[in-house]
């Protein structure tokens, strides 16, 4: 579980984070959602413990973040960060492989193998297990990214999952499965937080969604509670339209055109 009080990040006077509490339970999948600049992704680095907050807590399971020792954070919290760039290169089984390092000294153990081919199975990547990492398209690369960060914590109980936007670059097949499977991993026990830029794609796979602006909560709860009009042109400054869908209990979100 992850449990965020008073939690706040600033840089020179500017509040980035301000003053943010909410909680995720294992089997939980909160999505984070923000205009561009609103203050996910530094959220995001707080949470992987990648910069310090100026203030508030952070506990993981019951303990402050600070005290975890390195190996055990890898243990217990994995991140799909944005920018997945590599310098060298690296064929693809490889990289997935590299998500189990926390978990072996010198050589990986048969659990390891058989994890590192059941993500790939997953995430839909075995017939790229091979490929030259660098060689790989845009959302190739995203799934291969996911696979590796899901090989870390794959065998962990209630292990957290951090998602910064794991749908960027995908066509919609691919978002559609890759939200399926964060989904499914909630379902399974993990905590999930993902940042999203598809309000749509948040209200139907979330259990909550916290909604920023500026650093700062507008909205935070069950996706039927927060996604309404006021909040979302208070979040984004856009005006929509609610659509009830069959099938969904939350109404879709649509723009309004101009004038309405
Ligand atoms: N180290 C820093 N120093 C100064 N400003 C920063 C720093 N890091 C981030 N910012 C600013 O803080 C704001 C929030 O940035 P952040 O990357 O968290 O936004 P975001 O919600 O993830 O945006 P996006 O959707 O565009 O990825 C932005 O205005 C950014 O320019």
């Amino acid at each position: 579980m992850i449990k965020v009080r008073n939690l706040q990040y600033k840089v020179g006077t500017r509040k980035l984070v301000d003053d943010l509490s909410f909680e995720v339970k294992s089997g939980e999948l909160l999505a984070v959602l923000g205009a561009n600049g609103a203050g996910k992704s530094t959220l995001m680095k707080l949470l992987c413990r990648e910069i310090q907050p100026s203030a508030g807590h952070i506990l993981l399971h019951g303990v402050d973040l600070d005290s975890y020792k390195l190996a055990e954070l890898a243990r217990t919290r994995a991140v799909l960060s944005q920018h997945n760039t590599l310098s060298v290169s690296f064929v693809v089984e490889e990289l997935v492989m590299m998500g189990r390092y926390p978990h072996f000294d010198q050589r990986p153990q048969e659990q390891d193998l058989k994890i590192v081919q059941q993500v790939m199975e997953e995430t839909g990547i075995l017939h790229l297990a091979g490929r030259d990492y660098n060689t790989l398209s845009g959302g190739e690369q995203q799934r291969v990214q996911l696979s590796r960060v899901l090989a870390q914590i794959y065998d962990t109980q209630k292990a957290c999952l951090l998602l910064d936007e794991p749908t960027n670059g995908l066509d919609l097949l691919y978002q559609q499965q890759i939200m399926e499977l964060a989904r499914s991993l909630a379902d399974r026990g993990f905590c999930v937080v993902c940042i999203l830029h598809d309000i749509n794609f948040a209200s139907r796979f979330a259990d909550k969604i916290l909604m920023l602006k500026e650093g700062k909560k507008v909205a935070y709860g069950h996706p039927i509670e927060v996604i309404s009009c006021e909040n979302i042109h208070e979040t984004f400054s856009i005006k929509v339209k609610l659509m009830p869908c069959e099938g969904y209990s939350c109404p879709l979100v649509v723009p309004a055109t101009v004038g309405s």
